[in-house]
């Protein structure tokens, strides 16, 4: 199949936005915060350097507790960033070039927004949609629409608080900085609205704006023109919201499309050997306190045989085959995995050893009696031979008893007195969280299965082998995982 390069690209880029760590995302949703915010701080700054040349038009007042206010939220913001350039184990610089240049583009909008066209409500509210949105999108789509409905929310306030006799700092207001000039030059948005306001101005006492005339205009306006503000507003915000949702959905496909390629096997369709594996560490660490849990590994018979007779095609097609009567055989709780060429595993969350022995045996008789008919050669069956092991709950209880022991006292060693309630601490939260077993015993298991199945090829393959059963004939019962056998 042919695969054009653009969308090599758009796979690679969801992939990375998917693989990424949610504290990486809200990290760069407070970058792209932090970086707005600054702005206006340093518009903040301006209006307080020329308060001399402002008083006439701006009401200073009103700009400290604002100038306040966005120092707080910038800097509540820069604490969010921190996480952003190193990962958790410290040094490896988690940004991408692709999100160092999103990070860009946005502060170069952001920049002309402010600076061409001046301070505009509109404008700057739309922009932080736009931004918070970004980084919303990378944490999660819910966050998108409360976002967007708080901001409609609050441009409704802000509409409304005049007539509640309540004035709010006007930051388009402090973009009123000269008086009209006789230029013929290129004007800017920021510079008409200065001579707009300069203009009305003159309807005004002394030619001058002040802030009770101000409100007097505001309570005079009808709601509807008012609120022009707000739906003017409206469509662009949901024209946005609808371009982050569609790339949501094209972007949740994609998710899908890639946890399906990472999770599992091309040719059977299996889970693969890694994701098994995961799903194994998974069961261990919920199973409950009385449950046990079985692990079977199995290996076709004879297959380098049916490759060399009839071809690696053959070969792949009894795979598949095999795949799906295991599939059919089994509950959808047992974890399905294929766990190597011809080998597969499977672990059965709360089966005790009888019913696994059961099972692992009727699957046998299942793989045995399934008949591969293929085009052009005389039916043929294939076997395997299986290798069990049921971990029980009192063997695990033992194993993390000692676990924990051990861990402890290795803790306490460790440590030096000023710090070791803290590591001790730690170390026990951890060992809580894995149901108190040791990060290797998923190996363990399938390492004990595996001689259990190299057994029942030793003894003439085809048929089910418990390395339970084994143990308990060698050593009179006596067993433990974590013993030299
Ligand atoms: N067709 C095909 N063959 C595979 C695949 N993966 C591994 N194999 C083959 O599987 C064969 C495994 O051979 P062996 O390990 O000798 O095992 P066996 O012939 O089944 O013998 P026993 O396990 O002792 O019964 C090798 O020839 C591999 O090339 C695959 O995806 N497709």
């Amino acid at each position: 199949m042919a695969v054009s390069i653009s969308h090599l690209g758009y796979n690679k880029i969801s992939q990375m936005i998917f693989e990424w760590q949610a504290a990486d995302r809200t990290s760069l949703m407070a970058l792209f915060i932090v970086l707005e915010v600054s702005l206006h701080w340093f518009w903040c700054l301006y209006v307080w350097w020329q308060q001399d040349a402002l008083n006439t038009y701006v009401n200073i007042h009103y700009l400290y507790p604002l100038w306040l206010g966005i120092s707080f939220v910038g800097l509540f913001f820069l604490c969010m960033v921190k996480g952003l350039f190193h990962s958790s184990n410290d040094n490896d610089i988690v940004l991408s070039r692709w999100q160092i240049a999103l990070v860009l583009v946005y502060t170069a909008y952001i920049s002309t927004v402010i600076v061409m066209i001046g301070y505009s409500s509109l404008f700057a509210g739309v922009s932080l949609v736009g931004g918070a949105m970004l980084g919303m999108m990378l944490i999660k789509r819910r966050y998108a629409w409360r976002m967007f409905w708080l901001h409609i929310i609050l441009m409704l306030l802000a509409i409304m608080s005049p007539y509640f006799g309540i004035s709010l700092p006007n930051l388009r207001q402090l973009t009123v900085i000269h008086p009209m000039l006789e230029s013929h030059n290129y004007l800017t948005y920021n510079e008409i609205m200065a001579a707009e306001n300069a203009v009305a101005a003159l309807a005004f006492e002394n030619n001058v704006l002040n802030w009770d005339s101000i409100s007097e205009l505001q309570r005079s306006s009808a709601f509807f023109w008012r609120s022009t503000h707000l739906y003017l507003a409206l469509p662009k915000a949901i024209f946005i919201v609808y371009m982050f949702r569609a790339l949501l959905l094209v972007l949740d496909d994609s998710r899908f499309e890639t946890l399906r390629h990472a999770n599992q096997d091309e040719l059977t369709q299996l889970k693969n050997r890694r994701y098994g594996l995961k799903k194994m560490k998974y069961a261990l660490a919920t199973v409950r306190e009385y449950q046990d849990l079985s692990v079977m590994l199995l290996d076709l018979d004879w297959f380098k045989q049916i490759n060399d007779n009839y071809g690696h095609d053959v070969g792949d097609q009894v795979l598949i085959e095999i795949s799906q009567t295991l599939s059919q055989s089994l509950t959808d709780e047992s974890i399905i995995s294929r766990y190597g060429g011809e080998e597969f595993l499977v672990v059965m969350p709360d089966t005790k050893h009888d019913s696994a022995m059961v099972i692992a045996e009727q699957l046998r008789l299942n793989i045995a009696e399934h008949v591969m008919k293929i085009e052009g050669l005389a039916d043929f069956n294939v076997t395997a031979s299986f290798g069990l092991y049921t971990l029980t709950h009192e063997e695990r209880d033992c194993i993390a008893q000692g676990y924990k022991t051990i861990t402890q006292q290795k803790t306490v060693a460790r440590t030096s007195p000023l710090i070791k309630p803290i590591a001790t601490q730690r170390a026990e939260s951890k060992i809580a969280s894995m149901q108190k077993l040791p990060s290797d015993i998923c190996q363990r298991l399938i390492s004990i299965a595996d001689k259990a199945l190299y057994e029942a090829k030793h003894r003439g393959r085809n048929q089910v082998v418990s390395a339970n059963e084994m143990w308990a004939e060698k050593e009179g019962g006596k067993q433990s995982l974590y013993k030299s056998r």
